[in-house]
């Protein structure tokens, strides 16, 4: 049964609707306008009623209406309007004709855009905000198309999906945690585990049971519920054993026995628990070399170099300087708020630079060129030299009146000093300069170079 509506529930059921209604008569003058329409433009009823469009435009209370181009046209129109409170609305208005189409009413619907057009200005900061974040991250993804490194390239891309065991080997900072990432990234075992040991920065004493897990109350210190090892963590997927050149001797022998036997017992347990791991293993130092000189095992060494790969320092792949000098600039510009160019020389320093640190200390000096220039400033060539230490161009030859003797203690000097303020410490510094610790101290002190660690 159909019910009939009165007039006047046409009048509450308008009121109760959300968006605002204005209706006016063929003329333009207002007749009617409901609760939300007051609500959304925050214009009274006694404002508008039995006013002239025309009027309330030219009073200024709305910046445009569409009422007066539907009076003309008698056809429907939409169109963004302002009120003078500053409110955006959608208003949608369509003529109400006749039956000879004769205009009787006009009616606009009233839409309040504040939310919608609040949310996406929201949105849109949002996405800057993303693309800030996205410029800010510090890619792991390697860069570089130099000819050095196209090779290392074909490599990863040969080996990644087969389950040998890689190594690779290259100085500090040239990228070798970069190019497990890529391997394991596109080999089948991706989404997988990936578990990283760096060999050197656990205790000899501990490394053991990081590696293999121990049982509970194994040895003093160790928790009393036992620990898993990194084999298990990373079975089905991948280790990597980063500068695995410092594995203690007597750690060697077990490390080859679990690789070939795939099965790893806990410190102070007696089952074994298989796994299934690719391993790769990364080095700074020259493996063979600590082979001859009997502080690693030969058999650990040809089981771990089934596949080598040798990543070639920086200062060998002048294409890729001026990559990733670029590449660099670009984050900490946006790290830092700055819009910092490096004069085309800049590049050319960088490429006569020797880059001991690799990659790790192009990085940095960029991210120090970016934090101590001006906003807007051109790096100069100079300035580039000068936070290198590098000598200004031509001064070698001012060293004529100096003896070999005092020539070889200045570059040592510079050297050793560089070192220590790049590495921090002793210890690092002369894994760098590839000398001994005790060298480093000795010389230090001779060339009275001050040591703060
Ligand atoms: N090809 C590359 N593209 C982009 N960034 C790189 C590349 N190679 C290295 N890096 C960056 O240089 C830094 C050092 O890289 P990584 O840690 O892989 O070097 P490493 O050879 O493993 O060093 P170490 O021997 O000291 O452990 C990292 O910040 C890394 O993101």
């Amino acid at each position: 049964m159909d019910e009939v509506i009165e007039a006047v529930d046409y009048k509450k059921i308008c009121d109760e609707l959300y968006d605002g209604i204005y209706i006016s008569d063929e003329e333009g003058k207002t007749l009617y306008v409901n609760k939300s329409y007051s609500r959304i433009t925050g214009l009274a009823p006694d404002l508008v009623l039995n006013k002239y469009v025309s009027d309330l435009m030219k009073e200024g209370l709305y910046k445009n209406a569409i009422t007066p181009d539907i009076i003309k046209t008698k056809k429907p129109i939409n169109a963004m309007a302002e009120i003078r409170t500053g409110v955006k609305v959608l208003i949608s208005g369509s003529p109400i004709l006749d039956h000879e189409g004769n205009l009787k009413k006009v009616v606009v619907i009233n839409r309040d855009m504040s939310d919608l057009l609040d949310m996406q200005e929201k949105l849109a900061a949002s996405q800057n905000e993303i693309e800030h974040l996205r410029k800010l991250q510090i890619t792991n993804n390697l860069i570089g198309k130099s000819d050095e490194i196209q090779p290392v390239i074909r490599m990863i891309h040969q080996v990644a999906n087969l389950d040998v065991t890689v190594l690779l080997t290259g100085e500090t900072g040239v990228g070798k945690e970069v190019i497990a990432n890529e391997i394991y990234m596109n080999s089948d075992k991706h989404g997988k585990p990936f578990i990283k040991v760096n060999c050197a920065a656990i205790p000899a004493s501990l490394l053991e049971a990081e590696l293999f897990g121990y049982e509970a109350g194994s040895f003093t210190g160790a928790s009393s519920k036992g620990k898993i090892g990194m084999f298990e963590l990373a079975d089905k997927g991948t280790l990597l054993l980063d500068e695995i050149g410092e594995m203690p001797l007597e750690l060697q022998s077990k490390l080859l026995r679990i690789i070939q036997e795939k099965e790893v017992t806990r410190v102070g347990g007696t089952k074994s628990i298989k796994f299934d791991v690719r391993i790769l293993a990364a080095t700074n130092c020259d493996l063979y070399d600590l082979v001859k000189k009997g502080k690693f095992r030969e058999d650990l060494y040809y089981r771990l170099n089934v596949f080598p790969i040798h990543i070639p320092p920086l200062r060998h792949r002048s294409t890729d300087i001026e990559l990733l000098a670029k590449h660099y600039l670009d984050i900490y510009n946006t790290k830092y708020g700055k819009q910092i160019v490096f004069d085309c020389e800049v590049y050319e320093v960088f490429k006569t630079y020797k880059w001991p640190g690799n990659i790790r200390e192009l990085q940095n000096i960029v991210e120090r060129l970016v934090i101590t220039s001006e906003k807007h400033k051109k790096i100069s060539a100079e300035f580039s030299r000068n936070i290198l230490n590098m000598e200004p161009e031509n001064t070698e030859a001012s060293t004529g009146e100096l003896s070999l003797k005092e020539i070889i203690e200045k570059v040592e000097r510079k050297v050793i000093e560089k070192a220590l303020k790049d590495y921090g410490s002793t210890r690092k510094a002369a894994a760098v300069l590839k000398i001994s610790q005790s060298s480093v101290v000795k010389k230090a002190k001779k060339l009275e170079i001050r040591i703060s660690d």
